[in-house]
This record gives structure tokens, sequence and C-alpha cells, in this order.
């Protein structure tokens, strides 16, 4: 049996063949009636196969996100998995934006739903929450390093209402979200590249040090619609090698005209790429 690459060097290697940029894919309500598609599962549908033929080639990865396929129950689903594969089909990784997060004993039956390979709902990687304390996620690791995936652990989320949660102060006096880093970094121990990597909204203003030696990649989000823009991202994350920006909806505001959307895909990689190219010493001395 061959070892699968693991997650970060896959989407390491497809950065540089492409661009950096995770293009969101969120059937909203809204986007679906701007785009004149029905707001029931085969919207979602059409809704995601266009902006995955705009984003294929041009981007490493695309993220679906669960809730808004959910929403139409067992048919969303199915237009989920329908959508993981015609992703996969297009070259591109799936990053499944689920937030999936319980106590250890189910925590691996999601770790089975969502990183086994050849699972209805596998997918590449996936966002899971810490909220029941970050030991629980051990099994989404124990899949994911079997399986060659990776994860996005929440440690600063691009609301404004996270903040209280996620700064607060644990015994030791270290805030949750370094207690997730400081995980993850355990995690990704005695890699250049590790594959499990955090989410560090694009809008948090805060310091962003504790990021330091995580050796992983770090998904932004808040681009676009919650107010984040290129110069945010190269203002706030100085080393820019493991950032990974994402964006959903200011990409589907370029739509329907797929042409028009693939041209916004090429713009957010272009302004992003640009962004996050620099690098100073001191920070790759680290
Ligand atoms: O901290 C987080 C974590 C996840 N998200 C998700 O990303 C997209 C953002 O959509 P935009 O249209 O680019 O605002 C959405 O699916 C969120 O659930 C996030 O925004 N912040």
């Amino acid at each position: 049996m061959t070892t699968p690459t693991p997650f970060g060097i896959r989407l390491h290697d497809a950065i540089e063949r492409t661009g950096r940029l995770c293009v969101g894919i969120d059937p909203t309500a809204r986007d679906l009636d701007a785009w004149s598609l029905p707001d029931d599962a085969r919207g979602a549908a059409r809704f995601a196969a266009a902006i995955i033929e705009a984003s294929a080639g041009q981007v490493p990865v695309v993220k679906p996100q669960a809730a808004y396929f959910e929403r139409f129950g067992p048919d969303g689903v199915v237009a989920l998995a329908d959508t993981i594969r015609l992703a996969h089909a297009a070259g591109l990784l799936v990053l499944l934006d689920a937030k999936r997060g319980d106590i250890g004993s189910t925590n691996a039956a999601y770790a089975e739903a969502y990183l086994r390979a050849g699972a209805p709902l596998g997918v590449d990687a996936m966002t899971v929450s810490p909220v029941a304390g970050v030991a629980s996620l051990a099994p989404f690791v124990d899949v994911a390093r079997a399986e060659g995936a990776g994860l996005f652990v929440l440690a600063r989320t691009s609301n404004p209402e996270a903040y209280a949660s996620q700064t607060a102060r644990e015994t030791d006096g270290g805030t949750v979200a370094e207690h997730v880093l400081a995980w993850l970094r355990a995690q990704n121990a005695g890699q250049d590249v590790g594959s499990f990597g955090c989410v560090f909204g694009a809008t948090v203003d805060d310091s962003h040090d504790a990021l330091a030696g995580l050796h992983a990649f770090v998904l932004a989000p808040g681009l676009g619609a919650q107010g984040a823009t290129a110069d945010d991202l190269a203002r706030r994350f100085r080393d820019g090698r493991f950032v990974l920006p994402t964006t959903s909806r200011a990409i589907a505001a370029a739509g329907p005209s797929l042409r028009a959307v693939a041209a916004a895909v090429t713009d957010t990689v272009e302004a992003c790429t640009d962004a996050l190219r620099p690098v100073r010493v001191q920070d790759s001395a680290r």
C-alpha cells in the first residue's frame, strides 16, 4: 500500500502551480436569486459547478460551505457530494467548511465521514472546532494522518463576536487561541509543511505573532464581503508563506457570467499572491 502524500505538501505544491487563494462555494439564497437559479439543491449544484469551472486551474483549492447545502436536506447533501466529486475531477483540492467538533468518540465518526478516502463526502481537508477541548480533536488527526488529509482548526475566526471566547485566558495565562496553536504546533512537529493548520481571520487586528512556528497553512477568511482587503493580508500576516486567503460572496458577486466569475478569481488570486509574496528575513528565519 502506498503512503498518501500529506495534505500540507499537496496544498503547498498546488499553490506553487496556481496561486494563493481558496475560492469559497456558498450557495446563499441571495446569490442563487442573483444568478436566477432556484433556491434548492439543484440550484446549489449548478451554482457550485459554475464556481468550480471558473476556478479550475487558477486556484489550488475550493471550500464548499456545508451549511448552504445541508439546508436543503438529503438532496442538499447529495448536491454537496456531487460538488466534491466535480471539484476533484477538475483537479482542485477540496476543503470542506463544516466546523465539526464534539467529544472524541463522535469526532472519530466525523473523521470517517469526511476524511476517509472513498467516503461519499470524503474531502482533502476540513474545518473543525476545538470548543469541546482541543485534545478531543485527536481522532481527526489520526484519520487525517492515515489518509493524507488536513485540518483547519478554528483559532481566531473572522467574526467580531468570537473575540471574547477566543482571547479568554486559561488557567496558565495563555489565551484559548494560543492553546489551539500550541497543540497544532505539536501535531506538525518535525514537518516543514504540516497538515494541521488553523483558521485565523483576515479581519483580525490583534497580534499575529502566535502563528510563528506553526509550520502549516493558515486559512484566512474575511476578504471581500466581511471587509478585509489584500492590503490587510499584507499588513496583518507578517509571514505570508503559509497564508491561504479565502473568499466566497465576493467571487459570486461577479456572476452569473462564467467569464466574469473567472475574471474575478484571476484578479483576486493576483491581489492575494502579490500581497503575501514579500517575506522578511527575520520572519523567514523563524
Ligand atoms: O472564521 C471564519 C471561518 C469560516 N468562515 C466561512 O468562510 C466563508 C466566508 O464567506 P465570505 O462570503 O467570503 O464572507 C463562509 O462560508 C463562512 O462560514 C468565515 O467567514 N470566518
